[in-house]
């Protein structure tokens, strides 16, 4: 834990490309038990926040914590505490839905791997594809698989890129579930959305992203999306 106690802390933190920034500075924290949401239109530079905050993108400046370390996917530490999905990520093409799960299970030492595969198997409902290859997957149960290889290890900080694409509705929900029960559970998590449920069922508070970058309550966040 920091000196504030915030899982992750933000401070002037400047993203974008080449030099060039993509929004105004963000700073933020997020505690144990928190949801932050990040809202705007396309292109607003949400993914790139995220990004940011999850070590794949440099920050131009400004500094970023994630439980007191700076962000540095080369470490351990920091990759320990956490998980990200995004859309863009990727498979192994020769490995199997569970295979996928097992070695994330595995690589971050999960007593009871097996068990804990077929759980989350069954919770994004992928427990009758377990042996297919990504290839041979439909989108919305892709996505569902980088949910679940997400959920299934610990994180103090889950990073979520718009993690609602692609779902049907009754998926929609049990992920709603899935991220209050993970704040509840002590994790903080930071939500790219454009989806105002999703926002306002689990988010304590929001990012505007709309060239300055602004805290609101999730209800406003959620008019934002909707355009009111
Ligand atoms: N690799 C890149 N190099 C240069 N510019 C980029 C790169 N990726 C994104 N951008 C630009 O940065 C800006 C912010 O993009 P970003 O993907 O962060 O937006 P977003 O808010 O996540 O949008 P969306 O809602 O469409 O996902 C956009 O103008 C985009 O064109």
């Amino acid at each position: 834990m920091t000196e504030t106690g915030a899982v992750l802390e933000a401070e002037q933190l400047v993203v974008g490309y080449g030099g060039a920034a993509v929004c105004g500075e963000v700073t933020a924290a997020v505690h144990s038990g928190q949801v932050l949401g990040v809202v705007g239109v396309n292109g607003a530079g949400k993914s790139t926040v995220l990004q940011t905050l999850a070590g794949r993108q440099p920050a131009i400046s400004g500094e970023a914590r994630i439980q007191g370390l700076l962000v540095d996917p080369d470490t351990v530490p920091f990759r320990r505490q956490v998980a990200a999905v995004f859309d863009d990520d990727l498979f192994f093409p020769s490995l199997s839905v569970a295979e996928h799960l097992l070695l994330v299970a595995r690589g971050h030492s999960l007593p009871n791997p097996e068990l804990r595969v077929a759980a989350e198997l069954k919770f994004f409902g992928l427990d009758g594809r377990a042996d297919a290859v990504p290839d041979a997957l439909s989108s919305g149960q892709r996505r569902r698989l980088l949910l679940a290889a997400g959920f299934i290890r610990p994180a103090s900080l889950l990073i979520l890129d718009e993690p609602e694409q692609r779902l049907d509705p009754v998926m929609r929900d049990a992920l709603a579930r899935r991220i209050k029960g993970h704040a509840e559970a002590g994790g903080a998590a930071v939500l790219v959305t454009h989806d105002p449920g999703l926002l306002v069922e689990t988010a304590g508070s929001c990012l505007v992203i709309k060239g300055e970058v602004e805290l609101v309550e999730p209800g406003d966040g959620a008019a934002f999306i909707a355009g009111l």
